[in-house]
């Protein structure tokens, strides 16, 4: 609607021509110079207005999806396997944003105007009206072949660009065996080729759409030059006034500006739908249904029944027909070599990834059927490489909690065996952790994570080799963590290569090569299918392998 403002321009050099010129009224030019500046001023208005509105647009948007995106990064984390790609949702939602507050949105606003000044045109006079719209038309057609010839580009430079981040990424990760190893010769060679296949990708992109761009231009200009010059013809022959003629091309003008503007913001249009086509896949394939119903926090036993278990979309099973089921009170060593899937397992009872077959119970109900916020203040887990969040050491043992609890923080401190070594930093439990985590060493960052699955007592404890790093204090601290949660009737399962750990436990389960070997009371599976090691000559630590 605001749109019919931009016929001011036009309609004020149709009058001035037509009116002032002939009646040499100054009056009226003065009117009809206030009323044109009256027009402009509005529309400044109008524009601000419509530039603050795109603005808001894609503040709700951003709003509405933050918090889907961030569980999906997680979930598809997990589902890829860690792999960057998972950070693809908030890449596409910065794009889209951007999108939204530039100028692209506004041509095409701008675009339903277009046929409205071709009318107006053919009223001026049917021969420039024709003119207009054999412009127009040709215009569209460009706008249509530069759509297809970019609509393949722009995948092939995602899919760089995506290779690239990942490579980039990797390299970051492991950038001390790179320096250590001297890598960085063979790797900065891969990257260079990587990089240059992006940038051919861009560039193709580019040339294409530049030359769309300067085609549009031209035509433009051409066709603006066409109606001054059908409009001249006209006036020769007196079928238009001279006001209509210079009326007709800024009108011509106005008419094709948007499609201009469409194909200007071609790019950009493109990768916005791209990026919300893959933004919808990857929410609603990295997205977890919730459940709706509540239930209570587990206090009793945890099952697992015929459990087979595979990655997130793979179907060649890790795990496969795992059976046992321990009650509260229970510890569980779970021991067998490197590679026989302990971690595995790990990963089924906390429902981070789902079972192929049968199933994994906590007082009778699988993982899923909890909302993974209600039933996490129940679990603890410390992962066998123990990340720490870039945030203080109080934020990390309280879970990121926005209402920490600091009793709870220095209690699982103290059951950790961390409490005094946490006073002695110079900030304490203030002290914050960057990404590396470079503050702490491998064993006191293992000690951390093992205050924060101790946070508030849970009922279930999922313990990845806590003990790989530690040292005698360290070990001791934990095995007596061990205890007191069993005295307090938690069940704690623990991935374990040592004789100390499998010690203070009373069942264990043998694991090899994926399969089930014995599950029952430690003293009678340890009796039946185990040898102790003997120390390593090296002075290793003791640990417990599965017989031959
Ligand atoms: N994300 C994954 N995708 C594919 N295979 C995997 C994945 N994670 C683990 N595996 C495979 O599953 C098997 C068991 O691995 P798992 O990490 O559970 O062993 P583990 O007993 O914990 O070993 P370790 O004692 O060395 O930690 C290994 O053969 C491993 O290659």
């Amino acid at each position: 609607m605001f749109n019919v403002l931009v016929l001011a321009g036009p309609i004020y050099m149709l009058q001035v021509y037509d009116r002032v010129l002939e009646s040499r009224s100054v009056a009226t030019l003065v009117a009809l110079s206030l009323a044109l500046v009256g027009a402009y001023a509005l529309q400044a208005v109008i524009d601000i207005v419509r530039g603050r509105l795109l603005i808001l647009i894609a503040g709700v948007f951003d709003k509405n999806v933050q918090q889907p995106v961030h569980d999906a990064t997680i979930g598809l984390s997990i589902l890829d396997r860690g792999s960057a790609s998972a950070l693809q949702p908030i890449r596409d939602v910065d794009a889209i944003r951007a999108f939204l507050m530039g100028s692209g949105p506004v041509g095409l606003m701008d675009l339903p105007w277009a046929p409205i000044f071709l009318v107006l045109c053919f009223l001026i006079h049917p021969l420039i009206g024709w003119i207009a719209a054999v412009g127009a038309l040709i215009l569209f057609c460009v706008a249509l072949l530069a759509e297809r010839s970019s609509r393949t580009q722009p995948h092939s430079a995602i899919r760089d660009g995506r290779l690239r981040y990942t490579m980039l990424e990797s390299n970051r990760r492991n950038a001390e065996t790179i320096v250590a190893m001297g890598l960085s010769g063979a790797l900065a060679e891969r990257w260079e080729r990587s990089n240059a296949d992006h940038l051919a990708a861009q560039h193709r992109t580019s040339a294409t759409i530049n030359g769309y761009t300067s085609l549009t231009r031209a035509l433009r200009l051409l066709l603006q030059s066409a109606i001054l010059g059908a409009g001249a013809y006209l006036v020769i022959h007196r079928d238009v006034t001279s006001g209509a003629m210079l009326a007709s091309s800024i009108m011509m003008t106005r008419a094709l500006a948007p499609i201009e503007q469409v194909i200007a913001n071609w790019r950009g249009l493109i990768g916005a739908r791209e990026a919300l086509q893959r933004l919808a896949s990857d929410l609603a394939r990295g997205s977890r249904l919730v459940p709706q119903t509540s239930l209570a926090a587990p206090k009793h036993t945890v099952e697992v029944s015929h459990l087979v278990l595979a990655p997130p979309g793979s179907r060649s099973s890790i795990l496969s027909d795992i059976n046992f089921s321990l009650v509260a009170g229970d510890a569980l060593a779970v021991i067998g070599p490197s590679g026989s899937g302990k971690t595995t397992l790990a990963k089924a009872l906390l429902g981070i990834w789902h079972p192929l077959a049968g199933s994994v119970r906590l007082d009778g109900a699988t993982p899923d059927q909890w909302d993974p916020v209600r039933l996490g203040p129940h679990v603890g887990y410390v992962p066998q490489s123990a990340d720490i969040f870039p945030a203080s050491i109080a934020e990390n043992i309280s879970r990121m909690s926005l209402e920490p609890d600091s009793d709870a923080i220095v209690k699982a401190a103290k059951a950790a065996g961390i409490h005094q070594l946490i006073l002695r930093l110079p900030s304490g439990y203030d002290s914050q952790m960057d990404e590396t985590n470079s503050a702490l060493s491998a064993g006191q960052r293992q000690r951390l994570a093992l205050a924060r699955a101790l946070y508030k007592d849970p009922f279930l404890l999922v313990l990845d080799e806590p003990n790989s790093n530690l040292d005698g204090e360290g070990e001791v601290a934990l095995l007596e963590a061990v205890r007191a949660a069993r005295s307090r009737g938690a069940i704690v399962v623990l991935m374990t290569h040592r004789p100390a750990a499998v010690a203070i436990c009373n069942k264990v389960l043998l694991l090899a090569g994926g399969k089930q070997r014995a599950f029952g009371e430690r003293d009678e599976i340890l009796g039946k299918n185990l040898r102790q090691a003997r120390p390593r000559a090296a002075g290793g630590p003791n640990r417990i392998e599965a017989a031959e």
